[in-house]
């Protein structure tokens, strides 16, 4: 089988092309034995109403609704293959208009794409909690700190927090409540990717515990769904926020309209290598192998060396 090595903001996926099929869960958790620097599994299949349909599964085996980082890197595939600029990816909840974009930086193959639908209704994470339908820049006081937390699901749910410099500095906190949020507990019973949000000088810093993966470099609807908390919180104004992360940074624009959200992630799609992949059998591993190598990196490797100064404050 052969597979393509990608990354939006160093996130990191296989991509899978192929018709769907039901060993997906297997296959991710799978390579991500034989590759421990992947995030999860994309894959790439007909669809009957748009280009392409793309499924996302995490390192666990569990298949989530969406995922920003790996859909710029769909939306590439998916436009070159078919010699386009705009196309609509299907998902498991909406169908959504991606584009190719402009390149910032030579070398860094830029995309947009649309995130939605957005709900802060509870049930749509799902999060329960007394008889509350939506959670919005309250403490919550089972986690005890004064940490301003919103529910949204965008429409993976997501848990946003908005902390000051030392939970940026010391993970511990967030990987403590992030890992029980994600374990046997009475508020998630899907469990939800944690996000702790500090505002710098120019946007917001965002790092993200991931639902079925753990610590990434960065997570795309988190990094939307926090530009939308941070806008709603009046910590950036509405319009096009950076959003920095561990892995780089992405442009996240955030427009409101009689209570709905349009929102637009944008961002690199880098390809890493091509890879074959040779399945475990009862007497021996799987195997995966670099057939190809692509040679795109440095120049994301600059560009994360360009905007390494904003974050200094958070250092
Ligand atoms: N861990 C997420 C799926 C991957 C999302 C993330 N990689 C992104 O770029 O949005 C979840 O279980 O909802």
């Amino acid at each position: 089988m052969e597979l393509l090595k990608v990354h939006g903001s160093m996130n990191t996926f296989f991509l899978y092309e192929g018709s769907d099929r039901d060993d997906f869960p297997q296959l991710a958790k799978e390579l991500a034995l034989l590759d421990p620097s992947v995030d999860g599994l994309l894959t790439v299949s007909p669809s009957s109403r748009a280009d392409a349909k793309m499924r996302v599964f995490n390192t666990d085996g569990s298949e989530a609704s969406m995922c920003g980082n790996g859909l710029r890197c769909v939306a590439r595939y998916v436009c070159e293959r078919e010699g386009i600029e705009q196309a609509v990816i299907e998902t498991m909840k909406a169908d959504l208009a991606v584009q190719k974009e402009q390149e910032v930086d030579a070398g860094v193959n830029m995309y947009g794409v649309e995130i939605s639908p957005v709900s802060f209704q509870l049930a749509d994470l799902p999060m329960m909690f007394d008889q509350h339908t939506e959670w919005r820049q309250r403490a919550l006081p089972f986690v005890g700190a004064d940490i301003p937390f919103t529910a949204v699901a965008v429409p993976n749910p997501h848990l946003i927090g908005i902390v000051g410099k030392d939970l940026q500095q010391d993970p511990s906190h967030q990987e403590k409540w992030a890992a029980y949020f994600n374990g046997d507990n009475p508020y998630f019973p899907d469990g939800v990717n944690l996000s702790y949000v500090t505002p710098l000088k120019e946007g917001i810093f965002v790092r993200t515990y991931e639902r079925g993966v753990g610590f990434t470099d960065a997570c795309g609807t988190a990094m939307t769904a926090s530009a939308l908390v941070s806008c709603l919180a009046g910590l950036v104004p509405f319009g096009d926020v950076s959003v920095f992360n561990p892995g780089g940074m992405v442009n996240c624009s955030v427009k409101s309209a009689d209570g709905q959200y349009q929102l637009k992630l944008s961002g690199n799609a880098t390809y890493l290598g091509v890879y074959r992949f040779r399945a475990g059998t009862a007497s021996a591993g799987g195997e995966l192998e670099l057939m190809n190598q692509s040679d795109e990196q440095p120049a994301y490797e600059r560009f994360i060396e360009k905007i390494s100064g904003a974050t200094a404050e958070l250092r």
